[in-house]
């Protein structure tokens, strides 16, 4: 067969949850670039090539199919991808690292300087280098001291072009960014090289959602964007807690506060706490760095994002022991949902974890359901001890239960027949909706004694 001669070639290494769907897009959106992903985890790569890809995303099997064995391949040899790449995306891990200096908060980038060295070491040609990875700032310098360091160095250009797709939704956060950012030196080569990635995005983002700045700019932007998000959800969370103690509804409250323009209502909904591997890893890193500058009074005020989030974790525990008569023990409690949000299979850092361990330390019977994160969550709880099923039905995991905690907003899980379930359960029966999806009222009026996040309970309880 004829060999297909391509415009450039593109590289990624690290086939995860960025690397993968974004690759996928570029490779469909732009049939003329040959996009590679490699990936030092042989098995995730053959799950990429297979019919079963190595996560779930919608959308994302159409893209992957479309564009697989034509203009995008996943594959093993690093060496052989990096020496054909014209530009090279790293979209390796970096998290929180768990050894030595900066344990529990600095990022980890042992993954990301090996694959410095890897490029200098097999490179015979100039290249670009993109970071994807979410980075602390002023890691391009340290990735551009690597790069030329040596005898025989290459010519490199370091860009930072951090990702802000949410998982769950990745596919149309790509095709439809708000943003695509690119950050570049501002030198002659700087400009080039950050035009040549514009040049990329052009294809299907439209100019004026292409924003361009200097390197330090936009690896500080990506921390300073999850840290904001997740600072939007700490604070409605907070609220929720005042909302339980002066029967204000946190919806209402919510409402009201989010028709104000200026704040906006998005990303506004209180919960049992965020969860997902980059919101706690990336303040972390923030409050890292902040120290590291001296600037303690700020690390602190970022800090306080986490600390209410473990607050609102534990509060949700405690509410669960305190209203099921202060004792646990041998109860049975179905968790709905274990993925850290909808529509993924991720649990990393999902509140359910959490929930899940203490409640077994309450030596309640856990039996957890979720219809696409079970195998994580089996491997997420292999240590823990204690009395825990996984049960893919929700209808057979709730049987027999004093207990429902909802954990994920799956939308299955606001159209499951309350009433059967319900019946099947052991009585007092408890409902507590760690993201407010259910029709409150109607729980109750099915019979359970309800519990949502920052509104007042609906009991069938008397105060005698
Ligand atoms: N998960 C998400 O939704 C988002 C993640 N990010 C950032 O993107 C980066 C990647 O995150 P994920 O894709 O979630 O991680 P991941 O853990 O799913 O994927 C990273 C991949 O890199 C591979 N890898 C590590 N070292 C390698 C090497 N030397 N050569 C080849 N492959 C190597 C690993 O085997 C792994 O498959 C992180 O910095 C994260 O903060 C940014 C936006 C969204
Ligand atoms: O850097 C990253 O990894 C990504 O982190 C988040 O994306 P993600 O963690 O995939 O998902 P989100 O939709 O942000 O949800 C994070 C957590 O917050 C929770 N959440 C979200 C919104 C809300 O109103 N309330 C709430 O509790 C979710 O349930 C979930 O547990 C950001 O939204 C992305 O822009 C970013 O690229």
């Amino acid at each position: 067969m004829e060999k297909r001669e391509f415009d450039k070639k593109i590289l990624c290494i690290g086939a995860g949850y960025v690397g993968g769907p974004t690759m996928a897009v570029i490779a469909h959106k732009c049939p003329q670039y040959k996009v590679t992903i490699v990936d030092i985890n042989a098995n995730r790569i053959a799950q990429w090539n297979s019919d079963k890809l190595p996560i779930y995303e919608p959308g994302l099997d159409d893209v992957v199919k479309a564009a697989r064995g034509k203009n995008l391949f996943f594959d093993t040899d690093v060496k052989k991808g990096i020496e054909e790449s014209d530009i090279i995306f790293v979209s390796v891990n970096t998290p929180t690292k768990t050894f030595g200096a900066g344990a529990g908060m600095a990022a980890d980038l042992q993954y990301w300087e090996k694959t410095a060295r890897e490029i200098r070491e097999y490179s015979q040609s100039p290249k670009i280098i993109v970071e994807k990875s979410t980075l602390p700032v002023k890691t391009a310098q340290a990735m551009k001291r690597i790069l030329m360091a040596g005898d025989n160095p290459g010519q490199f250009e370091v860009l930072s072009n951090p990702e802000f797709l949410a998982e769950g939704t990745a596919i149309s956060d790509l095709e439809n960014p708000d943003r695509v950012l690119i950050g570049s030196m501002e030198t002659k080569s700087g400009l080039k090289a950050r035009q040549e990635l514009v040049d990329v995005y052009k294809n299907w983002v439209p100019e004026n959602k292409i924003i361009t700045t200097n390197l330090w700019s936009s690896e500080l932007s990506k921390l300073v964007s999850n840290a904001f998000l997740a600072q939007k959800i700490s604070s409605i969370n907070a609220i929720s807690a005042l909302c339980e103690k002066t029967d204000a509804n946190i919806s209402e409250v919510a409402g009201a506060v989010g028709m104000d323009s200026r704040l906006g209502n998005k990303f506004l909904n209180a919960s049992v706490g965020f969860g997902g591997s980059c919101f706690k890893k990336d303040i972390l890193n923030l409050v890292y760095l902040c120290r590291y500058y001296g600037l303690d009074t700020v690390a602190d005020y970022w800090e306080g994002v986490l600390k209410i989030n473990d607050y609102q974790k534990e509060r949700f525990v405690m509410n669960m022991l305190g209203n099921m008569f202060n004792t646990l023990a041998g109860k049975k409690i179905c968790i709905l949902g274990f993925a850290f949000k909808a529509n993924t299979g991720d649990t990393r850092e999902s509140p359910a974890i959490y929930v899940a361990r203490r409640l077994l330390e309450e030596r309640a019977v856990v039996n957890i359901s979720d219809p696409q994160a079970l195998e994580n969550a089996e491997n997420d709880l292999k240590d823990a001890e204690g009395s825990i099923f996984f049960i893919k039905n929700p209808y057979e995991a709730a049987k027999g239960c004093d207990a429902i905690a909802v954990m994920t907003e799956w939308d299955i899980y606001k159209s499951l027949d309350y009433e059967n379930i319900y019946k099947s359960m052991s009585k007092p029966a408890f409902l507590f909706d760690g993201r407010n999806i259910l029709h409150h009222n109607k729980m109750y009026e099915i019979g359970f004694n309800v519990f949502p996040i920052g509104k007042a309970s609906l009991t069938h309880f008397s105060n005698e």
